[in-house]
């Protein structure tokens, strides 16, 4: 906020009852992450290549060579300035562009770094590095997506020349969606079957040069392109999602990333101790990443609703004073307080889920897989509920802002139409879901062998509790104790993965009894998840969490978002019998009080996501809250606005009133 403006939100910040840099600190993760986070935030909205507030005028070509200038842009400063990856990385966060550079450092290099032998790393990594290829991650394609081991492309090795011809044999087998392929790309790490002396040995990753680093011109057998434009104006418009299709072409052995397989050069093929699931680790990084992008896309939307909620004031004028700040209405509350709960709760599993993932593959490089299903179930369990929520949650808060909210200056339909595709891009959430459900019911399914689940999973060793016991909560005060909480979580979790492989055992035929049961089993992984997020909350606050009230605030929120997907759910606690009718209608009473405890504190708690303006880009979620004058300002701003009288004037209104004029005479 511009030093000496007024602020038109700081009785909103008064009420404040905890100190709300240290929670800023708590959000970032550390202090250091807070002043790498601020300093980074300063740097890009003082930036005029960073300019996004027109971004939804302009027309593709401009959106795309304008989003081309701030990337490389973006480069050059990290080089000037030597920033360190963490800094570049929230330069690329606050730059909040859709580009090929997310595609070159999130997919193509840490593919090479997963599945590429050391000498392959060597060899790639630092022309990556340096931006001297750029990558993207070419797996999709036109006719299948969500199967991975359907897809068509064809790696041939051809043992005369040394070499692996990759082909698309099909229309279906194009290339289809990988961002940054369609216009920037110099190569990707495509995905292709396997074919050695005409054998099949299923899916691997190829290294292939796509266009000349000399003129950019795609190398022959190359056919690429834009698959076209994307939903909403602006958004993910800046991403030039590709098609790619290979006519034989011809690329050295030595571009098959073989961490996993190797082929060596008289054609045999060795499969190394490491598991073939490594090929799919590239999405399981990135779905990682993805449930922390969620927190933040939640709590971008939260807050421009909080602030605008404060602002915005309709009906119950008293002797003429001010209308009700819509904030205070209870309905308003239970449809805005989750989400803020929502926010933090995102934030905290991300944190547990990036250290599960740093610990899996520090594992993984000693040469332990164990642990590799249970980060796969829990990065695509997580990614899929996070992802949905917050895909809902920024639609829940446009409509919060009511009409406003609409407009494209309040930042919220851009917001919503970028961020949608995350509930399908790296796995549609359904399709995740069902791979949490396969390892639900084959950790329920061990529980007889004497097999004790461990991790996310270890609550199922105490079915035997689970399975009988009875919530003791006699009061509303009683659901704010965590481990009752926890406990009629896992009851409901594990109920409902026990009665799906009960139905499941009555299938002869098990792959047929998944296929009828499906909607049931994305019912119980979605509540394992559940109770993932409700149980990392709490155990983040057995942490020490310094300053005043911060720690308060905390555990109001862990219980709104408990008690909020409790009274979402609570057909399924009831019908598992987890609780009873009585107990639901007490943590509904809980939750209502809870909301007002949040009322004094919501706008502190949303400026704790310590946001720029520029980053938030919008109107209506503005610090200082001066939202009509600057919206009355914005309009006039619009091209239309341009002239008094429209372009098109002539042609077709005057001839349009002309002839009313004639029929009212008639
Ligand atoms: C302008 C700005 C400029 C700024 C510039 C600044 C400079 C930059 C500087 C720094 C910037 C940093 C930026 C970084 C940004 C990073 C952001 C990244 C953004 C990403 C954007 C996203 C783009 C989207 C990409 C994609 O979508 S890629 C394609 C994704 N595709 C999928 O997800 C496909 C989903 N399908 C599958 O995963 C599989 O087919 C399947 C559904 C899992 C089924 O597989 P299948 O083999 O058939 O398996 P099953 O038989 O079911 O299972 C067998 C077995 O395997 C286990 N399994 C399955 N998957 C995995 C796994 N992943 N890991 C481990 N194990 C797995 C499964 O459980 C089974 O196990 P069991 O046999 O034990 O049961
Ligand atoms: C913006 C964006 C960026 C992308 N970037 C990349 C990229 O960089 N690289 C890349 O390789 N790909 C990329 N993709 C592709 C993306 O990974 C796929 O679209 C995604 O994996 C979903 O696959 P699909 O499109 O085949 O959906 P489908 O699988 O065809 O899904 C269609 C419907 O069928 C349902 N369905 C499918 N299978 C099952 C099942 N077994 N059981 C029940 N229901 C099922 C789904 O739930 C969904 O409702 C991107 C996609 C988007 C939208």
């Amino acid at each position: 906020m511009e030093v000496g403006a007024p602020d038109y939100l700081a009785g909103e910040r008064q009420t404040a009852e905890f100190d709300v840099e240290s929670m800023k600190v708590t959000w970032a993760g550390s202090r250091h992450a807070l002043e790498v986070s601020d300093r980074m935030a300063r740097l890009v909205a003082s930036d005029p290549v960073f300019r996004k507030d027109n971004r939804v005028m302009l027309s593709r070509k401009e959106l795309f060579k304008n989003t081309l200038r701030k990337a490389a842009h973006a480069w050059k400063r990290i080089v000037e300035l030597r920033l360190t990856e963490e800094e570049a990385s929230r330069v690329r966060f606050f730059v909040d562009e859709p580009a090929f550079t997310d595609l070159h450092w999130g997919m193509f290099v840490p593919a090479i770094k997963g599945q590429g032998t050391e000498e392959q790393q060597q060899k790639w990594l630092p022309l990556a590095y340096k931006m001297q290829i750029i990558g993207c991650y070419a797996q999709t394609e036109l006719g299948h997506g969500s199967n991975v081991q359907g897809l068509e492309t064809t790696a041939t090795f051809d043992p005369k020349t040394d070499e692996f011809i990759i082909h698309s044999p099909t229309l279906t087998s194009s290339k289809w969606w990988p961002g940054g392929l369609g216009k920037v790309s110099t190569h990707a790490v495509a995905y292709a079957r396997l074919i050695v002396d005409g054998q099949e040995h299923g899916v691997h990753g190829f290294i292939v040069q796509l266009r000349s680093l000399d003129d950019h011109m795609p190398l022959p057998g190359i056919t690429v392109g834009d698959i076209g434009m994307k939903f909403g104006s602006g958004a993910y418009n800046s991403m030039d999602n590709g098609v790619l299709r290979f006519d034989n072409v011809r690329i050295p052995r030595d571009q098959m990333l073989m961490r996993v397989l190797q082929v060596t050069r008289e054609g045999k093929v060795i499969q190394s101790d490491v598991p073939r699931q490594l090929i799919y680790g590239t999405m399981v990084f990135v779905r990682q990443t993805i449930v922390a992008d969620a927190s933040c896309a939640l709590s971008r939307a939260v807050c421009i609703a909080t602030r605008y909620s404060a602002v915005r004031r309709q009906f119950g004028s008293q002797n003429g004073g001010p209308e009700t700040q819509v904030i205070d209405y209870k309905t308003q509350q239970s449809r805005l307080f989750p989400l803020l709960a929502s926010a933090y709760a995102f934030r905290f599993v991300s944190e547990w889920l990036k250290s599960l993932y740093t610990d899996v593959t520090e594992k993984l490089q000693r040469g332990e897989f164990s642990t590799l299903p249970e980060a796969h179930a829990c990065t695509a369990g997580l990614k899929s509920i996070t992802t949905s929520a917050t895909a809902d949650a920024i639609e829940e808060c446009r409509k919060l802002c009511g009409g406003h909210g609409y407009l494209a200056n309040s930042g919220l339909p851009e917001l919503f139409a970028v961020y949608v595709p995350a509930c399908t891009y790296e796995g549609d959430n359904t399709v995740l879901l069902l791979q949490v459900a396969r390892f639900l019911v084959k950790t329920v399914s061990q529980l007889g062998s004497g097999k004790v689940p461990v991790g996310t999973t270890a609550y199922m060793g105490r079915a035997r509790h689970l399975i009988q016991c009875k919530s003791n909560v006699q009061s509303a005060e009683d659901w704010l104790n965590p481990q009752v909480v926890v406990e009629a979580f896992e009851a409901r979790s594990l109920r409902m993965s026990v009665a799906c492989a009960e139905n499941l055992a009555k299938f002869p035929n098990p792959e047929e009894g998944f296929a009828q049961l499906a909607a049931d089993l994305v019912e119980a992984a979605a509540a394992h998840c559940q109770l993932i997020v409700v149980t990392k909350f709490f155990e983040k606050l057995q942490q020490d969490i310094p300053g005043k009230g911060v720690k308060k605030q905390l555990q109001i929120l862990s219980s709104v978002y408990a008690l909020y997907i409790l009274h979402k759910h609570l057909g399924d606690f009831l019908s598992t019998g987890s609780i009873t009718p009585k107990q639901g209608a007490l943590a509904n009473d809980q939750l209502r009080s809870l909301y007002s405890k949040i009322r004094p504190n919501a706008v502190a708690l949303v400026d704790a996501f310590n946001y720029t303006d520029h980053y938030l880009s919008s109107v209506l979620g503005r610090y200082d809250g001066n939202v009509y004058p600057t919206l009355y300002e914005e309009a006039w701003k619009d091209p239309l606005n341009d002239s008094v009288v429209p372009d098109g004037y002539q042609e077709y209104i005057r001839p349009l009133l002309k002839q009313q004029i004639r029929n009212a005479r008639l």
